[in-house]
């Protein structure tokens, strides 16, 4: 799916909730319907940006049902995925069961996961590749943080990152995958890396995908920005010709708030 939308992007904007560990499936329904209720009378044309979320994984039947049944253009994925299919993994959750549950996405190394649980570029890569057994489109989260920034190796080290996650995918997998650039200093601070910033870093993931693979697969793979966005932030982000697209956290909870992100062309600076 392709979309003009000021004629900087020739990738669909995604833009992205990611709830993390809050609201519970009741909670989630009133959320998501609100979400969707706003969109609509604003007349938000999905095809210029798509909206997904991101609920906990106890929300995501309600959100199904929900979406099933009204009719919803609204997208969702899962948080995270076990890197195996199925067996004795206590309190794992596999692709397969996201897959039926009508998950598109799936967030992959968020940083939450990198320095709470550990995880590592190799389990990443795993959990990518799980991801794919089961059709779903990894959302690979890389990004540095505050002592690495100050010390001016933000782009080495998430490149690093990149590179060790998505180690042997093919051209076709890289094409369709997304990646968030989320600099770990700027998550739920209200601290925002600059726009300048943030098309650097997409700049640079760019050009690595392009000399990893070619120009045209390089061209496809839609790079997101998260830390601290909002609507008042988004349009300036967004105008990185490399960003296409906002991973949410805080602000995905109020729905008038995220509805007004994803209809970021109206915050647009144009000069
Ligand atoms: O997944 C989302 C990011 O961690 C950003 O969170 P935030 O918008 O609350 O800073």
């Amino acid at each position: 799916m392709t979309s003009q939308t000021n004629g900087q992007f020739d990738r669909t904007p995604l833009i992205a909730g990611n709830w993390k560990m809050n609201m519970d499936h009741a909670q989630a329904i009133t959320l998501l319907q609100k979400l969707a209720w706003t969109l609509d009378d604003a007349k938000h044309d999905y095809s210029r940006a798509e909206v997904a979320v991101f609920p906990p994984f106890t929300d995501l039947r309600s959100v199904q049902s929900l979406v099933d049944g009204d009719d919803l253009r609204v997208v969702y994925g899962a948080q995270d995925l076990s890197d195996k299919d199925s067996g004795a993994y206590t309190g794992d959750i596999s692709g397969q069961f996201l897959a039926k549950l009508g998950c598109t996405y799936v967030l992959v190394g968020h940083s939450e996961r990198r320095t709470i649980h550990g995880e590592t570029d190799e389990q990443c890569n795993a959990k990518i590749g799980a991801a794919h057994r089961h059709g779903l489109v990894p959302v690979l989260c890389v990004g540095e943080g505050l002592e690495v920034r100050q010390a001016g190796e933000h782009v080495a080290f998430t490149l690093e990152q990149l590179r060790g996650s998505i180690a042997g995918l093919d051209a076709e997998r890289v094409a369709e995958l997304v990646v968030a650039y989320e600099p770990v200093w700027a998550i739920g601070t209200g601290e925002v890396a600059g726009p300048g910033d943030a098309q650097e870093m997409a700049a640079a993931i760019r050009a690595e995908l392009a000399g990893l693979y070619d120009e045209a697969t390089a061209a496809k793979t839609r790079i997101l920005y998260g830390g601290s966005a909002k609507a008042a932030n988004a349009g300036a982000i967004l105008q990185g010709k490399d960003v296409d697209g906002v991973l949410v956290g805080g602000a995905s909870l109020d729905a008038q708030e995220f509805a007004s992100i994803a209809r970021f062309e109206q915050h647009l600076v144009t000069d």
